[in-house]
């Protein structure tokens, strides 16, 4: 156990109609001055997180807070003490945000949050923000036969507004490559990125967006398997796997199975609660993953999670 000082900070964030997130300028002499943040500040002993969200957008941004919901837990350690962010999406609020304490402030589209601008403990957030709620996962793919019906139900995929798709086939690898590369023009001409399901070579060289490692990949591993404009995503069933996937650097997990399913019958499913309590204590935005659906979506979002990840269903 750590002996720095430790702080349960309650984080806001707010969106205008266009998306743009609310961000201010820390001051030069606090810690991490100079960096950009999102507001909020440390909760106060016998403060709830949301109490302590009110009073420090009341007392930063003189705004009043409505209706929120939980974006992401975080907790890490910087050198000199040791915070958990407890993010919220603050969806409601009345009042005209303005800096009261004269911290710069400004309203920026998601696309333009620079990590570096932030302090460290902050990517999951930005990262939080550029994902997708609906992460969904391809059925297998046999023989070149099946190929065209199997693509067809990609694009009708596509058609319903999914932007995050992993590929997971079992196929021989020059087969595999190349229905990834028709995947990935479908995905890509639909406005969405393609993982490749364990295989960073193939990511690599046909151009997708990322990889998906599976949970047995990351003891394997001492590094990230791509650089950082890449996505890299891993599969996790208990803490020990989303532990090492925080130590390699995965940008977002999906922990399951939620509920029983029938791709694993014999898996012992963890429940509501149970991604409840590990997503708190994953430092990365998680997919809840396991007999989901679409309608699962503000089940995972009230226990702090990304989203619903599956394969049936999302069609
Ligand atoms: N508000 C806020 N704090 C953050 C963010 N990211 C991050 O690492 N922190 C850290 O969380 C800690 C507490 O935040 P804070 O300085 O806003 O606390 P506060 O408003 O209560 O200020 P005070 O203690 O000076 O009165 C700081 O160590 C800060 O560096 C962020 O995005 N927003
Ligand atoms: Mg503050």
């Amino acid at each position: 156990m750590s002996s720095l000082p430790h702080w349960l900070v309650a984080v806001g964030v707010l969106q205008d109609k266009t998306g743009a997130v609310l961000i201010t300028q820390r001051d030069l002499k606090r810690h991490q001055g100079g960096r950009w943040e999102f507001p909020g500040g440390k909760v106060e002993p016998g403060e709830s997180v949301l109490d302590g969200l009110a009073r420090e957008l009341n007392e930063e941004l003189g705004i009043t807070i409505g209706q929120t919901q939980p974006l992401i837990r975080i907790p890490f350690e910087y050198p000199e003490c040791r915070v958990t962010l407890a993010v919220i999406r603050v969806q409601e609020w009345q009042g005209q945000a303005h800096g009261r304490e004269n911290q710069p402030l400004r309203w920026c589209p998601i696309s333009e949050l620079d990590v570096q601008a932030f302090p460290a403990a902050n990517s999951p957030i930005i990262t939080a923000l550029k994902l997708p709620p609906f992460y969904v996962i391809t059925p297998d793919c046999g023989s070149r036969a099946e190929w065209p019906a199997w693509l067809e139900r990609l694009e009708r995929v596509l058609a319903n507004g999914a932007k995050l798709i992993q590929l997971r086939v079992s196929l021989p690898p020059s087969e595999q490559a190349a229905l990834a590369r028709l995947a990935l023009e479908c995905c890509h001409r639909a406005n969405a990125e393609l993982l490749i399901n364990r295989n960073a070579e193939l990511a690599e060289q046909i151009g997708a967006d990322g990889v998906h490692l599976s949970a047995a990949q990351l003891n394997t591993l001492s590094q990230r398997p791509l650089p950082d404009a890449a996505w890299v995503a891993a599969s996790c069933h208990n803490t020990d796997e989303l532990a090492a996937a925080a130590k390699l650097g995965v940008d977002f997990g999906v922990l399951s199975p939620v509920r029983p399913t029938s791709s694993h019958p014999h898996a012992q499913p963890i429940g509501w609660a149970g991604f409840g309590r590990l997503a708190a204590k994953a430092p990365f935005p998680l997919y809840a993953l396991g007999g989901m659906s679409p309608n699962d979506l503000a089940s995972a979002r009230q226990l702090g999670g990304q989203g619903v990840a599956g394969i049936s269903g999302f069609g």
